[in-house]
């Protein structure tokens, strides 16, 4: 579902070149859960750019559901979903509710399928409190509720969430939790989820991939991350802090 081919992304700032992400290699399937884990400045947001071909790699291949992001966006886009954390896609002034019709519009989403899918996400995000909300003057977890809602309403098989529990307190982080699981378990859905909450990881990848300095360290299943150790961030600080 998600192939990368000695993928690299470079920036050129002022005479420097930095290389954000460097001949980096993995695939997941249809289906899988994947954590995709990295210290700051890893490269992680860079690769989800490429995924959904916000940024052209300068080196290698990309491919989603075996399209070329950077080439068939548009495509692609009707194929995933991308939940920015720290960013909401949803239009700021308006209602919440007119936010997921605009997104019906963009994607072109038949009437009667669009009204099942809200109709159900509304049921298990349990949205209907705030739907005639501003988005504006939601609180964190309903927006990020809400944008979990526009990112699924074309019915995407690919999921990509860059920190989609950040600032949730615990009981919103795990009604989050809970909602992908079963996204993913019932739907099938495929996911790649970046986080820095090492909770979120433990609690819904069997798989896990860490990239270090635009490079994958590690690329494998959360027990044989943990083989040996006493706590997953135990692990991970180790990975982040070698040299
Ligand atoms: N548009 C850009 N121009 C120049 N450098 C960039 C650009 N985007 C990213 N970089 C650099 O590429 C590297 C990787 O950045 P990226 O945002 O992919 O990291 P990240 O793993 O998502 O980090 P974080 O966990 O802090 O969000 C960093 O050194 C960053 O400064």
């Amino acid at each position: 579902m998600i192939e990368l081919d000695r993928a690299g992304r470079s920036f050129k700032v002022r005479r420097e070149v930095v290389h954000a992400v460097r001949e980096l290699s993995f695939t997941v399937g249809a289906g899988e859960f994947v954590g995709y884990l990295g210290p700051n400045g890893a490269g992680k947001s860079t690769t989800i750019k490429m995924l959904c071909g916000i940024l052209t790699p300068t080196s290698g291949r990309v491919r989603v559901a075996g399209l070329d992001p950077s080439r068939k966006r548009i495509k692609v886009a009707r194929r995933i979903g991308v939940v920015f954390g720290q960013r909401t896609t949803l239009w700021w002034d308006l209602p919440l509710k007119d936010s997921f019709e605009l997104v019906r519009l963009l994607y072109k989403v038949d009437r009667k399928a669009f009204r099942e899918r809200l109709d159900e996400l509304i049921d298990t995000l349990d949205l209907s409190g705030f739907l005639r909300t501003p988005v504006r003057q939601l609180s964190l977890g309903q927006r990020m509720r809400g944008d979990l809602t526009a990112a699924l309403l074309h019915a995407p098989e690919v999921l990509v969430l860059d920190e989609p529990t950040i600032g949730l307190d615990v009981v919103s982080k795990n009604s989050i939790r809970d909602f992908l699981r079963r996204l993913n378990a019932e739907r099938g859905t495929t996911v790649l989820l970046t986080t820095h909450d090492l909770d979120d990881i433990e609690r819904l990848c069997r798989r896990v991939m860490v990239i270090d300095r635009g490079a994958l360290a590690f690329d494998g299943t959360l027990d044989d991350l943990l083989a040996g150790e006493s706590s997953l961030e135990e692990v991970v600080t180790r990975l982040y802090t070698a040299q």
